[in-house]
């Protein structure tokens, strides 16, 4: 009979929005998570930064300032790091693996910044590096990439990665609250990062698109590969404009193959993040507040949607709790579980190739002809228009130009040139359109 082990001890490295529900959990769920492990899970310390602060159902004795002690401590099994950005996060993960110990982490900006020296750092000490919640809160969807679909060929990743801004728009477009007001919502409500402008700007959605595209792809993809537009520049016109095309603004995450001649891995991989036009029918559109959904497309599964709660303590800590299960069982096991593996090297094209369809919004002059010089501009950059609408008439008279498909070079290279029109009196709005043509 194996000797029976004692409790597995888990660090947790900070007790905010989702530590606190990390603690919450562990407490309530105490005798459940011993017998799904096969031992306790057992709090050997919780470091934060103000320790005076009152923490409901933390144990005072177990908050401490010296994270560093507590990741290198002897009795320490596993870390939770849910501090967030890059430092001490990086650090106090790589002594925690140098220690022997597995990491779980929500940390995406870590992770996409400089998921590669943690991920060799797990290759090199044996240790286990989970981290589920990092990507659409409470949705399994790192793990479907990693483990379920490891024998397909994923052709292409899209959806909706990020809960504050969703809630934004969502708040934009059923005529709610206005821009400011739906983010401080946001935030009261758990979902914003600790600097909102890395929901707003789209830096945590590029995040996300980074991490989901290595493990879709099997190549090395960082944030600062990924072209990332936020929702700041999102106007109260550009929602109308989407509205009276039956369409419906998402901040979108897009990770695709770009086909190339005969060959399988494709030419490249095209991972972005901007706003979009997508129809109102679109499954994705019905994604309202701070709800995620992802579509995954792969060669033999074909269409895949996966969909829940993006953002907040409890989801985010349902995920944490996930690893933290997983990894104590390879631990009592004695095996650690599949490290990434980024064998591909598929470079990663620069937006300029990447097609797309554009929504043009034009204040022109009411003239004859005015249609006419319009159209040769997008004909000079070989640029087919799909539909074109005049709105009001004189002073008011507005033309509103969808494109089909082309490259996102000669798109905006229209939109330059037609700024330079004298009948155009203004480009009043700009926006990608995503959805079936
Ligand atoms: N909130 C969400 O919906 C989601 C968050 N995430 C990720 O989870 C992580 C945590 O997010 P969240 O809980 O919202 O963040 P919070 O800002 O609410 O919590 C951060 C915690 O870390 C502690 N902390 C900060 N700096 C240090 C430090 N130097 N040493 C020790 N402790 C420190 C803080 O201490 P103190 O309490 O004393 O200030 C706080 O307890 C981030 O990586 C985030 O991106 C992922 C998915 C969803
Ligand atoms: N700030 C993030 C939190 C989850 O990752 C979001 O709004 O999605």
């Amino acid at each position: 009979m194996k000797p029976e082990r004692g409790p597995l001890r888990v660090a947790l490295l900070g007790c905010g929005v989702v530590g606190s529900e990390v603690v919450r959990l562990l407490r309530e769920q105490a005798d459940d998570l011993a017998a799904r492990v096969g031992t306790p899970l057992e709090l050997a310390g919780v470091a934060v930064r103000r320790p005076e602060r009152v923490r409901a159902g933390v144990d005072p004795a177990l908050v401490t300032t010296d994270a560093q002690g507590l990741v290198t401590r002897d009795d320490v099994d596993i870390v939770v790091e849910v501090i967030g950005g890059i430092e001490p996060a990086r650090t106090l993960m790589l002594e925690a693996m140098k220690t022997g110990k597995s990491v779980v982490t929500a940390n995406k900006a870590l992770l996409a910044e400089d998921g590669a020296t943690l991920f060799a750092a797990a290759r090199e000490y044996g240790a286990d590096l989970y981290y589920e919640a990092a990507v659409a809160g409470a949705i399994p969807l790192l793990r479907p990439l990693r483990e379920s679909l490891v024998g397909d060929h994923v052709h292409r990743v899209l959806g909706i990665v990020n809960g504050t801004t969703n809630y934004i728009l969502d708040q934009m477009d059923s005529g709610g609250a206005g821009f400011n007001e739906a983010l401080e919502e946001a935030q009261a409500l758990g979902y914003a990062e600790a600097d909102p402008t890395a929901d707003v700007e789209g830096f945590d959605a590029a995040a996300k698109a980074a991490i989901l595209a290595q493990l879709a792809f099997h190549t090395p993809v960082t944030a600062a590969d990924v072209h990332r537009e936020g929702i700041t520049e999102v106007s109260a016109a550009d929602v109308a404009g989407a509205k009276g095309m039956d369409c419906v603004v998402k901040l979108l995450a897009i990770c695709e193959r770009v086909p190339s001649e005969g060959g399988r891995n494709g030419r490249g991989v095209s991972v972005r993040v901007y706003p979009a036009m997508i129809p109102r029918t679109h499954p994705l559109a019905s994604v309202r507040e701070a709800y995620n959904a992802v579509f995954v497309e792969a060669e033999s599964a074909g269409s895949l949607m996966f969909y829940g709660a993006g953002a907040g303590g409890a989801p985010t800590a349902s995920a944490v709790l996930g690893d933290l299960v997983a990894v104590a069982r390879n631990v009592v096991g004695g095996t650690p579980g599949p490290v990434e593996v980024t064998y591909a090297k598929l470079p990663v094209l620069p937006m300029g190739e990447t097609v797309t369809r554009y929504y043009i919004h034009l204040d022109v002059t009411d003239e004859a002809g005015v249609l006419a010089t319009v159209a040769e501009e997008f004909a000079r950059h070989e640029v087919s228009i799909q539909a074109v609408r005049q709105v009001g008439l004189g002073e008011e008279a507005q033309l509103v130009v969808v494109t089909h498909r082309a490259p996102d070079a000669a798109l905006s290279a229209v939109v330059e040139g037609l700024r330079g029109l004298d009948s155009v009196r203004e480009v009043a709005s700009v926006m990608r359109v995503e959805g079936e043509e």
